[in-house]
């Protein structure tokens, strides 16, 4: 049975553990890691079958089969170079981190010099199947505009630096229009679905992102358009945001959990 470490655990990281505690998935939580011990024993409180370790990442890396990120972007720079080097497989959340383009180089370089597959779900989008279908031809232009209630963007680098009072906005307000690469770093939290879109697409220059925040919202929405030989798409997702997380949609955490299915499943289903 696969062995499965975990470090972060928060909103995704516990919907992770509850769903290999409960059958969904079928692997062996093996280990967890946090630097918040508080949400560890809340973790911990919430599992009936497991008894994973709490344990420091690089020990875990010894034992496990694959290491789940689901913490933070710096978290992917700290943990998953050394994961790699340990042939342990990764699945990462906080896929923004790619956006520094000789990280993202290094860590494909040893995925493959190890042997290892690292797994970026699609997060609280849809679309990514058309995009890389698409990808096989040329791609023209890739769009992603994200609206979310104000408070799913409070403590973003960009809200902070331009000192944006989000309890005075009392419309729908554009507030970020540029490429993926700046927009992952400006929401580090908000926006890693941009990053992923980048890499299945065309890249992180050439993805336009635009960040709304609208107080008439309860949920999340992300657009995509994407135009190429193959014609035109647009997907649009109205995500209920993460009870204990409103920055995260509850989507997410469901995609985390469905790709580890299809990682442990022999029959594979779509592009
Ligand atoms: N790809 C996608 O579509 C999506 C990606 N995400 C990303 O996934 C990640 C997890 O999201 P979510 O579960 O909602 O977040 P939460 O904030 O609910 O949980 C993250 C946990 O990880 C801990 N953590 C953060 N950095 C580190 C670190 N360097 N070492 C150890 N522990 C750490 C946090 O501690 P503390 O409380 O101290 O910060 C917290 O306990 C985030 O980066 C988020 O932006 C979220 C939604 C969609
Ligand atoms: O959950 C979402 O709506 C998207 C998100 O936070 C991210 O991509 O970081």
């Amino acid at each position: 049975m696969l062995k499965i470490g975990i470090i972060g655990c928060g909103t995704i990281g516990t919907s992770i553990c509850q769903a290999i505690d409960n059958g969904t998935i079928e692997a062996e939580l093996f280990a967890i890691y946090d630097r918040n011990q508080e949400d560890v024993d809340k973790l911990l409180a919430t599992l009936e079958n497991s008894r994973p370790e709490f344990m420091e990442t690089a020990t875990m890396i010894k034992e496990i089969d694959l290491l789940v990120e689901c913490a933070s972007q710096k978290a992917v720079y700290e943990v998953i170079p050394a994961a790699l080097h340990a042939h342990c497989d990764a699945m990462i959340m906080s896929v923004g981190a790619f956006a520094d383009e000789k990280f993202h180089k290094m860590i494909r370089g040893l995925a493959k010099d190890n042997n290892c597959k690292v797994y970026l779900p699609s997060g609280a989008i849809v679309g990514l199947d058309g995009l890389r279908s698409a990808s096989s031809e040329e791609i023209y232009s890739v769009t992603l505009t994200t609206q979310k209630p104000p408070r799913g963007l409070a403590g973003a680098p960009y809200i902070i630096r331009n000192n944006i009072d989000l309890d005075k906005i009392n419309g729908k307000t554009i507030l970020f229009e540029g490429p993926a690469s700046e927009a992952v770093k400006a929401f580090p939290a908000n926006v890693n679905v941009a990053a992923t879109l980048s890499i299945a697409g065309i890249g992180f220059e050439k993805t336009k992102v635009k960040i709304v925040a609208n107080p008439a919202l309860t949920r999340n929405i992300h657009e995509i358009t994407v135009e190429g030989a193959f014609g035109e798409f647009t997907t649009r997702v109205e995500n209920v945001p993460s009870p204990s997380n409103p920055k995260s949609s509850y989507l997410a955490s469901l995609s985390a959990i469905a790709t580890l299915k299809k990682i442990t499943d022999p029959f594979q289903v779509g592009t």
